[in-house]
């Protein structure tokens, strides 16, 4: 059995899956945390990774590993490779006025989404890079060069023996890349930064990028969502909704969208193809933080937001505890709406807590629909997707079949699933450890359809902002 490891640097934890390069059979795994927060020295990414690697079993005989981590991240280096500050995550909603600036400087949202696909919001690289110039002159001036997560811990794990290379996926989420030719746009760098900055060399969706100091050949590694898209098999006419600390909802496409109004981030996959894409900042926490408000662990919030009616009669919740990024709203907070004596109720607030969260991607995923067609069918994934909740009220927001695995996890699979392409030269044929599907009912979609207008009518009123 010949071994490849793949490694999901997550905001939450770094996870690290061992598998058979055939078959995709996990044969060992293991994780570490990450530290809390949105800003974080990158350092700490590869010290989890040591923690998670420390039993030298775990690694024994793999002869090809890539690295996936969370996506848009600022690592900035300076000319000797060494951090110049700690890393600006991709849910740290500073840049929230640089990227209206950066809009406005361009002349316009199309501008943006014409040249890059995708509209700047605070989690975009340009966004950061424009955030830095304006506010740590000192840093900005040092910087040489700015990496993505897993474009750093990638090099680290060649031990510096190679220039730092990033993949197409992961730069399509800088906002100054073209996955159309394949080119950077040093201009948008000048324009958020006043000059140009080195950047990572965009390797191959194969290409064999290095070596560790063992001997395993490093594959170029790609975003966690890309990464999924590798690790769940996904293909046309079907959708992603990842759950963890992001929620995500993607297809895979033939063609780059290019959507106006930001919904849809117009990203590349891990393949070669596209990945366009929705992201919202408050995914898997909001279960949790319902959770413990209500002092219940999980699988008891699972059963009491089963047992409320869809639509939670009545109550809302409009899941934006850590801002907004789609819509763009970075200093929004939550909020519970609807509230009667009558409707009041654990199990009323575990729904809507689940119907929000799911509704905040289900506005997204029609603007997906439009951009990039029809969606049959839905997968799950993501920490949240072990939810029995989740699994059961998604067909009723979004109006489709949803399928479940085993938990799985699929971005560090993926990114073994990439390990294994570079290694053999063949993409290989993996199984995907579905476990079930649930199909919607006619009540349910028009459930949705009722929710979904309730919801958007709350966010207009609430949020006048989202309506011009
Ligand atoms: N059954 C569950 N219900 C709801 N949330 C869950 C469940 N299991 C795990 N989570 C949450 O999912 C999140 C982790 O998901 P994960 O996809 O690993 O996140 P990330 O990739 O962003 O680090 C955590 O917030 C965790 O508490
Ligand atoms: O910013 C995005 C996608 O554009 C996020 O999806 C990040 O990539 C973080 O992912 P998770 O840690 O939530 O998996």
């Amino acid at each position: 059995m010949r071994l490849v490891a793949g490694v999901d640097s997550s905001t939450q934890s770094v996870k690290i899956v061992v598998c058979d390069a055939e078959t995709g059979e996990i044969v060992r795994t293991s994780r570490a945390p990450h530290p809390d927060g949105t800003e974080v020295s990158a350092q700490a990414w590869l010290d989890a990774y040591r923690t998670a690697t420390a039993d030298p079993s775990l690694l024994e005989g793999v002869e090809a590993i890539s690295v996936a981590g969370q996506q848009h991240g600022m690592v900035t280096l300076d000319e000797d490779g060494e951090l110049v500050r700690d890393a600006l995550l991709w849910n740290d909603n500073r840049s929230g006025g640089d990227a209206v600036d950066l809009i406005k400087e361009l002349g316009g949202a199309a501008a943006w989404a014409e040249a890059t696909g995708s509209v700047p919001v605070a989690s975009m690289t340009v966004s950061k890079v424009r955030w830095l110039a304006r506010n740590e002159p000192d840093h900005a001036a040092r910087t040489q060069s700015v990496v993505l997560p897993h474009d750093w811990l990638t090099w680290q794990l060649g031990d510096r023996s190679f220039a730092p290379v990033t993949d197409r996926g992961d730069a399509s989420g800088t906002l100054y890349f073209d996955a159309t030719s394949n080119e950077y746009r040093q201009d948008l760098v000048r324009l958020a930064l006043g000059r140009e900055l080195e950047l990572p060399r965009v390797a191959g969706p194969n290409e064999v990028v290095g070596e560790t100091p063992w001997g395993a050949v490093i594959a170029p590694g790609t975003g966690d969502n890309m990464a999924a898209a590798l690790g769940l098999g996904l293909r046309p006419g079907e959708a992603v909704v990842s759950l963890g600390t992001s929620g995500t909802a993607y297809v895979q496409s033939d063609r780059q969208t290019h959507e106006v109004t930001g919904t849809v981030s117009g990203f590349a996959d891990a393949s070669g193809a596209y990945l366009p894409l929705v992201c919202t900042l408050n995914g898997a926490r909001n279960l949790v933080a319902t959770a413990e408000l209500l002092g219940v662990d999980l699988a008891e919030f699972d059963k009491l937001a089963q047992s409320a009616p869809p639509g939670s009669e009545g109550v809302s919740y409009l899941p934006y505890l850590e801002g907004e990024r789609t819509p763009p709203l970075p200093e929004a907070t939550g909020q519970l709406l609807g509230l009667t004596l009558k409707n009041l109720t654990p199990a009323n607030l575990a729904r809507a807590t689940v119907e929000g969260v799911l509704w905040s991607l289900a506005y997204g995923i029609e603007v997906l629909r439009r951009e990039a067609g029809d969606i049959g069918r839905i997968t799950l994934t993501g920490g949240a997707a072990q939810s029995a909740a989740v699994r059961a009220i998604a067909p009723a927001v979004f109006g489709l079949p949803i399928a479940f695995t085993e938990p799985f996890e699929s971005v560090a699979v993926g990114a073994a699933r990439q390990a294994a392409w570079a290694l053999t030269g063949e993409l290989p044929d993996w199984k995907v450890p579905v476990l079930g599907q649930h199909e919607p009912d006619e009540h349910e979609v028009k459930a949705a359809g009722e929710l979904g207008e309730r919801y958007l009518d709350l966010l207009h009123r609430n949020f006048p902002q989202t309506t011009a």
